[in-house]
């Protein structure tokens, strides 16, 4: 490990014969200190490097709260796989932030931004993209198979970032992704403020316009609840399942009856996305 993957311990708990821990560093991409959440399972050792799935929250979220409501230790443990649970923004003093929930801290939406305030920390994209595994890789017992998933704001960032870095995950699954953010409230929003007015620097953080253009296919799995209280003006599934159709994109698109927004609608189907993953990942 060189100098640059210095990275804190804050907390250790065992889960399913395999640890549940919390760790902080120096972000050299976000100029800011960094928490991420690893589930490391039995199976993981310096002989034995386990394949890992890199989970993006939505809106609000820390580190935490996959780690605390999505119930994935048990599957993960059984499946040998790891899972890294990054922050959803650059945080602390002097970060730049907005009084609504889906601007700033806790609602980084995986980008690049090239806007002042925000150019100078909120840089989400990169982190996950290269610095996290760069020190994921050397600082754990896990290997390059990657995989990506995550929730809302976080669905939008995995299947933008599988889109944009073809061969780099094995596979991408989301729960109730922001599909279409170019045309939904919180996209708008956000983009505006990171990426600026012009609309051409915004296609290319749109998952349905990405899906619409690919030539290139990873394994994608995306479930929806139907009862989700942001599916028609924030999420828009039907938007990405045509542009699925357009490019021919092998989209495994489900939305299950009655379930929510919440981490009770991930919780009930954590188990499939991790077994989806496994199989790309063996
Ligand atoms: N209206 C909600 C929107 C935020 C929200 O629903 N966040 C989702 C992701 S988009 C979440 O995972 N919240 C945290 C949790 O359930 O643990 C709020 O004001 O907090």
């Amino acid at each position: 490990m060189t100098t640059d993957h210095v990275i804190e311990n804050i907390s250790v708990n065992k889960s399913f014969g395999g640890w549940n821990k919390q760790y902080s560093h120096q972000s050299t991409t976000l100029n800011c200190t960094m928490r991420f959440a690893i589930y490391l399972p039995p199976q993981a050792s310096k002989s034995n490097k386990v394949p890992v799935l890199y989970w993006l929250s939505g809106l609000t979220c820390t580190d935490e709260n996959f780690m605390h409501k999505a119930a994935a230790q048990r599957v993960a443990a059984a499946l040998g796989m790891a899972i890294v649970a990054p922050d959803t923004s650059p945080r602390g003093e002097g970060v730049a932030d907005d009084e609504g929930y889906d601007l700033g801290m806790g609602a980084g939406f995986y980008v690049n931004a090239t806007q002042a305030p925000w150019n100078r920390h909120y840089h989400m994209y990169d982190y996950v993209v290269n610095e996290l595994p760069r020190l994921i890789e050397a600082a754990f017992p896990v290997s390059n198979k990657r995989a990506i998933s995550g929730h809302s704001m976080g669905g939008h960032g995995a299947l933008t970032i599988a889109m944009l870095n073809p061969g780099r995950y094995r596979s991408v699954s989301a729960f109730s992704p922001i599909c279409n953010p170019m045309t939904a409230p919180w996209g708008k929003k956000a983009f505006t403020a990171y990426l600026g007015k012009d609309q051409a620097a915004w296609q290319a953080h749109d998952a349905s316009e990405l899906m619409r253009q690919s030539t290139q296919f990873t394994p994608a799995r995306v479930d929806q609840g139907g009862a989700d209280d942001f599916l028609k003006e924030q999420l828009k599934p039907e938007t990405l399942e045509a542009a699925a159709k357009e490019s021919n994109y092998p989209l495994d698109l489900r939305i299950h009856e009655g379930y929510d927004h919440s981490y009770f609608f991930i919780s009930s189907f954590i188990e499939e996305h991790l077994r989806f993953h496994a199989s790309h990942l063996s």
